[in-house]
């Protein structure tokens, strides 16, 4: 399968378990691999015939701006609920990071994988 991807997109968003971290939106980056045949666009060179991934990049930054999770878990499963509802993927996985949030760790992340159906 053909993939559309985007690498380090910075999203800002309020999210956190703990109070100190609910008192405003931080900074979060997002990778992102969607799987989606690329042949008609190889074709017709044409964006209507494949996902436009600034688009994709709107869609991900309004989700990451007007939500308010505690876990980066819930937030990644917010953004592909929305990525689904909006485009026609076959498959998508998310890596979701809050870099500079432990001491010792230059990042933590979540990754989720989700196919159509
Ligand atoms: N698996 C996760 N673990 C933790 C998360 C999270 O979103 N997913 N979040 C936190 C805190 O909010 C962290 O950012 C500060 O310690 C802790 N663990």
């Amino acid at each position: 399968m053909d993939n559309v991807i985007i690498e380090g997109l910075q999203v800002q968003s309020l999210i956190g378990v703990y109070d100190w971290e609910r008192t405003a939106r931080r900074p979060l980056l997002v990778d992102l691999v969607l799987e989606v045949d690329l042949a008609p666009a190889v074709a017709s060179d044409d964006v209507s015939d494949t996902i436009d991934y600034a688009r994709v990049a709107e869609t991900l930054k309004q989700v990451a701006l007007n939500s308010e999770f505690f876990l980066l878990e819930a937030l990644a499963g917010a953004m592909l609920d929305a990525l689904f509802a909006e485009f026609a993927l076959q498959g998508a996985t998310l890596k979701l990071s809050k870099p500079d949030i432990l001491p010792d760790a230059e990042n933590v992340a979540i990754r989720i994988s989700r196919r159509k159906g």
